[in-house]
């Protein structure tokens, strides 16, 4: 008799160049020996260079997926990828409060990195109400954090005065990304529900080869959480594990090139953790 295997579970877009969304999500549940499962929203025509067409799965077949996950796995923990539209946002929200997947990592994915709208307008609203109040985790870039808070984020202190703000639409945790920009430094920012708060800090690696970086550490701390991490520890791990596959990199496609996820952690991709910078 062999004991269950762990399981986690992403809910997301696929992308036909294999590089973001639910495919960025298997490989790297597999690269932590995790076995996952996939509730495929959305279809997207999508290469390195950008997102040529998008086509949404009905809600109606989003929710019989879910169940039919429910009825059989034993999921312990769950992250939703790209959603793209108010109904399937409120369907999955449904199925989260109807069915016990463990503790949802919510990657609010609004944008690729070509620059296509993954998430409409009204779907924003849906996120921020439905959403948000059952999410462990929300672990927005940059931009996704002004978008559902509003705010203009430049600085530390705004960093931390927009986690502050999320936590207060009811997520209990916060990772706000920091890839976006140009700085020789990257700073993601975590607040937990405890009021513990902390910057983790690694060296900007110079590449265009960050299609699905947002995609790999929440799917990376999503199946530590499912390995049995505590989140500080699973944040922290998710963020050396992104580091290595961007690093580690590989050369696929002529723009955002994709990660390589069978990349080795090794001390080198350790963040400094402090709590104030
Ligand atoms: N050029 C880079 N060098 C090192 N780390 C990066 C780089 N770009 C992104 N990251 C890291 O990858 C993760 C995803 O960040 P980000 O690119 O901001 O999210 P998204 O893919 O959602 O836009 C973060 O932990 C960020 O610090
Ligand atoms: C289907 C799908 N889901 C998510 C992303 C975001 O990718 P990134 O992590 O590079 O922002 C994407 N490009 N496509």
């Amino acid at each position: 008799m062999v004991n269950e295997t762990p399981q986690v579970m992403t809910i997301a877009g696929t992308d036909s160049s294999g590089g973001a969304g639910m495919t960025a999500d298997l490989n790297t549940f597999a690269a932590h020996g995790i076995y996952g499962a996939n509730v495929v929203v959305s279809i997207t025509a999508q290469n390195t260079q950008g997102v040529r067409q998008v086509q949404m799965i009905t809600p109606d077949m989003v929710m019989a997926q879910l169940k039919a996950v429910a009825d059989d796995l034993a999921i312990r923990a769950v992250k939703t990828g790209m959603l793209g539209d108010a109904d399937t946002v409120h369907t999955v929200a449904k199925a989260l409060q109807q069915f016990d997947f463990g503790p949802l990592i919510l990657d609010p994915v609004m944008v690729a990195k070509g620059g296509a709208q993954l998430l409409s307008d009204a779907a924003v609203e849906a996120v921020r109400t439905a959403l948000m109040p059952l999410a462990t985790l929300i672990t927005p870039n940059i931009p996704e954090a002004e978008v559902l808070t509003g705010m203009t984020i430049q600085t530390p202190d705004e960093i931390m005065a927009a986690a502050d703000k999320l936590h207060a639409f009811g997520t209990q945790n916060i990772l706000i990304k920091g890839g976006h920009g140009d700085a020789p430094v990257v700073m993601d920012y975590v607040r937990l529900t405890s009021g513990d708060h902390f910057w983790m800090k690694t060296t900007r690696f110079d590449t265009q080869r960050t299609h699905g970086t947002g995609d790999t550490i929440s799917a990376a701390i999503t199946a530590q959480l499912g390995l049995g991490l505590d989140l500080k520890s699973a944040i922290i791990a998710g963020k050396a594990y992104v580091d290595a596959t961007i690093r580690d990199g590989i050369l696929v496609g002529h723009g955002y090139g994709p990660l390589n996820h069978l990349a080795v952690v090794t001390a080198q991709n350790q963040p400094e953790v402090y709590d104030d910078i």
